[in-house]
């Protein structure tokens, strides 16, 4: 048995789990332990919900004290699609071009999501300033430099679980600045020696040296 790291980088959703008090307080024990060693965290918020915003950083900040010291972080306003027409569109199947698409099964437009049955008409609480400002908080919450930091322009995103509208973006931007840093860790991993606790922990008269 190798002596066992953390993974080089792990990707997390530190999420509100909003309307489901029972799951916070359930998660909310787990969250720190799966931010152990994150390259990159995701804050998610709702954009229709204020109280969401105010949440995350209260009760959810915290849990990135145990990320990587160069983890970087997102702030996602997820459900656009409720606030923000462009992310109502239903993306287009890239499988098929325009030429490909049977003409006896044409590919409906696209056309604006109606709000889920039964649910109340929304409007956008939490706009992108107030995102950036928080992207600022997180920043100084975790002693980094804002000048030194990928901007918030960049760091911010509103999206559509709904939808997928940004979420590819999101996900491929996060992909692209984290990588490089996971392959230096583990080339540097690969370097450096690793200890064998099987020696170790061998019952003593199958001890080879005088280790332990
Ligand atoms: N319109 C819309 N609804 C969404 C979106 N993402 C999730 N939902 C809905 O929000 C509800 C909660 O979603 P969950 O996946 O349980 O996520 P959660 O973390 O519990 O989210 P909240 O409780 O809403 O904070 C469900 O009814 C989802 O269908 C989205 O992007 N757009």
């Amino acid at each position: 048995m190798k002596s066992r790291q953390a993974p080089c980088g792990t990707l997390l959703t530190v999420g509100t789990m909003w309307d489901s008090p029972h799951g916070r307080e359930q998660f909310h024990g787990l969250g720190s332990m799966y931010c152990r060693g994150a390259a990159a965290v995701i804050l998610t918020y709702d954009v229709t919900s204020w109280q969401s915003l105010k949440e995350l950083e209260e009760r959810f900040l915290s849990l990135t004290d145990t990320a990587n010291h160069d983890c970087i972080y997102a702030i996602v306003g997820n459900k656009a699609d409720l606030t923000d027409p462009r992310a109502q569109l239903l993306p287009a199947d890239p499988a098929q071009s325009p030429a490909e698409v049977p003409s006896a099964c044409p590919t409906p437009p696209a056309s604006p999501l109606s709000p889920p049955p039964g649910s109340p008409a929304t409007q956008q609480q939490v706009g992108r300033e107030e995102a950036a400002a928080l992207y600022g908080r997180v920043l100084r919450y975790k002693g980094l430099d804002e000048g030194g930091s990928l901007p918030a322009d960049r760091m911010c995103f509103e999206t559509s679980a709904r939808t997928g509208y940004n979420v590819d973006l999101l996900f491929e931007t996060l992909f692209d600045l984290v990588l490089p840093s996971i392959l230096r860790k583990r080339t540097e991993h690969r370097r450096s020696p690793t200890v064998d606790l099987e020696d170790c922990c061998e019952p003593p008269g199958r001890r080879r040296g005088g280790c332990c």
